[in-house]
């Protein structure tokens, strides 16, 4: 089974190019644009509605043209999603001999990353990947995510942003830092965001009260 590592990549200096114009193609390109691509070429001879829409609106790009394999070394990240499984085959390995990301949509296998569902709120972002075994399953779990999840921790997000924010500045040493904010991880999501004043300034007393039982027992 091929290994995958998953990141967090900035696309704002990614030139991007998906190639294909239908229904596949607009997702992917709804997913960069969600994830802050600047510079999308589509390239295809015709463009669905929704990416006709994008296009309008400016967000798009469009190469109005077949696919063309010596142009692909002008693009930093490729998506390789026509309907003609062959062309998509040629476009990844083509792109993967200039080391250039490559998504192959009708073989995974084939490109060099895969696509996870992506669900966010807020500043959270979750990305469930079933590694190209079940698309269906990844998406019925980011939906479950979506629902069930994400609004809870984007408020424990909100509370952990402003008591980092304390934290670094303050005279903790950096195991303190650690001890505290992993202890507050466990308890955000059940603080109020009006009391995050007295939580932090009794996460702080329990950090330094628990070293002082460390040191009374020695240990
Ligand atoms: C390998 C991968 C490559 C890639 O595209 O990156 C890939 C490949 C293929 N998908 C196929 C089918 C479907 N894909 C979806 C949905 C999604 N597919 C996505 C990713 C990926 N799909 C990558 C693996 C990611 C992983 O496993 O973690 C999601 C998560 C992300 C996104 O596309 O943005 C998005 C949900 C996002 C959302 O809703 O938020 C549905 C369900 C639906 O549309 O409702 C179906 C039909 C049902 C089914 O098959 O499950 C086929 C067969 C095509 C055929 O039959 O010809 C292939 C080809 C193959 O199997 O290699
Ligand atoms: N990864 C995924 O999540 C999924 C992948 N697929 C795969 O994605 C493929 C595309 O699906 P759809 O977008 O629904 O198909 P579609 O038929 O709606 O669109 C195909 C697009 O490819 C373009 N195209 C065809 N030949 C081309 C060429 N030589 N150069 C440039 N563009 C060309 C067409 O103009 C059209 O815009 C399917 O064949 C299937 O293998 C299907 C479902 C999910």
């Amino acid at each position: 089974m091929t290994g995958y590592y998953p990141i967090m990549l900035k696309l704002e200096r990614q030139r991007i190019a998906v190639i294909g114009g239908g229904s596949i193609a607009a997702r992917k390109v709804n997913g960069l644009l969600a994830g802050g691509a600047s510079s999308i070429q589509v390239i295809a001879p015709h463009l669905c509605e929704e990416l006709q829409r994008l296009l309008e609106s400016g967000r798009i790009g469009w190469v109005a043209k077949q696919a063309e394999l010596d142009t692909l070394r002008d693009y930093t990240l490729v998506f390789a999603a026509t309907s003609d499984v062959q062309l998509n085959a040629r476009i990844s390995n083509e792109a993967m001999k200039y080391d250039i990301l490559v998504c192959n949509v009708s073989d995974g296998q084939q490109g060099s990353f895969l696509t996870p569902a992506v669900a966010r709120h807020g500043e959270l972002i979750t990305a469930v990947s079933s590694a190209g075994v079940s698309p269906s399953l990844a998406r019925h779990m980011k939906q479950e995510l979506e629902s069930n999840f994400l609004p809870k921790y984007e408020k424990a997000l909100r509370l952990m942003k402003q008591l980092r924010e304390k934290v670094l500045q303050s005279k903790l040493t950096e195991q303190q830092r650690q001890r505290l904010l992993r202890l507050a991880a466990n308890e955000a999501s059940d603080v109020e965001e009006a009391q995050v004043e007295q939580w932090a300034a009794a996460l702080l007393d329990r950090i330094v009260l628990d070293e002082g039982e460390d040191t009374e027992d020695g240990s």
